[in-house]
C-alpha cells in the first residue's frame, strides 16, 4: 500500500472515534516509509497536534514492522514498545520513582492549606497543594500548613511545583508539569528521586507521555479530558476516546484523569481504566464541598471499571 492508501484506511477505521477534533496541518516528514507517512498524515487529519502525529506515525510504523510488514488499519498503536518506551511496568525499572497506589481514588487539587485540610477531613484520599506564589517564605509556610492539615487523616499529600520545599517539609509526593520537568537537570531529577518522594507528571498527549515516561514517575496525569475554566490550557481538551487510548497504552502506571470532571462526567472518565479522578471546581466550587466530596466518592465506588 502507498502512503495515500494507508492514510485513507486509517481515517476510514478511526474517524468516527475522534469526532470533535478539527484537522491539523501535517508537519514535515522525516522518513520515506509509507506507513509512517500515511499514519502521520491520518493522525494530523484526526486532529492530533504535530508532535503527537509524529509519535503516532512512528508507532504505526513500529507496529507494522513487528507484524512482519503487515499493515492493519484497525490496530491503533497501544503497546509501550511501539512508542519506544522502556520495559513495563515502569516500577520494575532501576530508575523508577517511589511507587504510589495504583488507585489514588478521588484526588482534590487545592489552592491553599485550608482547602487541603478541608478535603482531607472530608475523607478525600489524595490531595494536592497547588499554591501559586513566587514568595518562597509564603510557599514554605503553606506547605508546612498543608502537611499539618493532613495529619491524623489518611490523605496522601502531593505538592505542586515546589519540589525542593516539598522534600524539606517531608510531603508524600510532588506533582510537576512538563515545563517544570524540562527545567530540571539530570542531577536534580536524581535528587528528587533519591528523596523518596513520589512524583506525578502532567501529560496532554502522546509526546508528553513519552517525555514523562523517560523519568519513570510514580503516576501520570492525563488531561485535560474536558474543557476547564480553571486555567488557560496550551492544548485542546483531549476527550474520552483519546483518554481511553492513553490509559490503555500507559496501563503500567497509576493514572489520574483531570480537567472538567464533575460527578456526572466522572463515570465516563473512570471507564477508561484510570485509577484516579482529579478535580478542582467540582469540590472547591461546590455550594457544599463536603456533600460534593461524598457524591464524587460514591460515584467512584459505584462506577463500572474498565
Ligand atoms: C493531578 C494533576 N494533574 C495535572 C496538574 C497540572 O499540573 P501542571 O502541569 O504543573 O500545571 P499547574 O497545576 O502548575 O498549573 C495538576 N496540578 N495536578
Ligand atoms: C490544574 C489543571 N491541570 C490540568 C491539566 O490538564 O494538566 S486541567 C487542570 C484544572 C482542572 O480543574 P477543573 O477540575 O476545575 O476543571
Ligand atoms: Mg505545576
Amino acid at each position: 500500500m502507498n502512503a495515500q492508501e494507508i492514510q485513507t484506511a486509517i481515517l476510514a477505521a478511526h474517524r468516527g472515534r475522534f469526532d470533535g477534533h478539527p484537522p491539523v496541518a501535517v508537519g514535515p516528514f522525516h522518513d520515506e516509509d509509507p506507513v509512517y507517512r500515511g499514519a502521520k498524515a491520518a493522525c494530523a487529519a484526526l486532529g492530533f497536534i504535530e508532535v503527537d502525529a509524529e509519535c503516532l506515525g512512528r508507532a504505526w510504523q513500529a507496529v507494522t514492522q513487528r507484524r512482519l510488514g503487515r499493515f492493519d488499519a484497525s490496530a491503533w498503536p497501544d503497546s509501550p514498545a511501539d512508542f519506544g518506551l522502556r520495559d513495563f511496568p515502569p516500577q520494575s525499572r532501576e530508575d523508577a520513582f517511589a511507587p504510589c497506589p495504583v488507585a489514588l481514588g478521588l484526588y482534590a487539587v487545592l489552592p491553599d492549606a485550608e482547602w487541603v485540610g478541608r478535603a482531607a477531613r472530608a475523607g478525600i484520599p489524595t490531595v494536592q497543594l497547588r499554591f501559586k506564589s513566587d514568595d518562597a517564605a509564603a510557599v514554605a509556610r503553606e506547605i508546612d500548613a498543608a502537611i499539618a492539615a493532613v495529619r491524623g487523616t489518611d490523605a496522601l499529600l502531593f505538592i505542586n511545583d515546589h519540589w525542593r520545599q516539598a522534600i524539606a517539609a517531608g510531603a508524600y509526593g510532588v506533582h510537576l508539569g512538563q515545563e517544570d520537568l524540562d527545567a530540571l537537570t539530570a542531577d536534580e531529577v536524581q535528587e528528587l528521586r533519591a528523596s523518596g518522594l513520589r512524583l506525578g507528571v502532567s501529560t496532554h498527549g502522546y509526546a508528553e507521555m513519552v517525555r514523562a515516561d523517560a523519568v519513570s514517575p510514580s503516576y501520570l496525569a492525563l488531561g485535560a479530558v474536558f474543557p476547564t475554566t480553571l486555567k488557560k490550557m496550551a492544548t485542546a481538551p483531549q476527550g474520552l476516546a483519546r483518554l481511553h487510548d492513553y490509559a490503555r497504552l500507559m496501563r503500567g502506571y497509576p493514572l489520574v484523569a483531570i480537567g472538567g470532571i464533575d460527578a456526572d462526567r466522572l463515570p465516563q472518565a473512570l471507564a477508561s481504566g484510570v485509577g484516579s479522578i482529579a478535580v478542582v471546581r467540582a469540590f472547591v466550587g461546590a455550594d457544599d464541598p463536603e456533600a460534593a466530596a461524598r457524591l464524587l466518592m460514591a460515584r467512584m465506588r459505584e462506577a463500572p471499571r474498565a
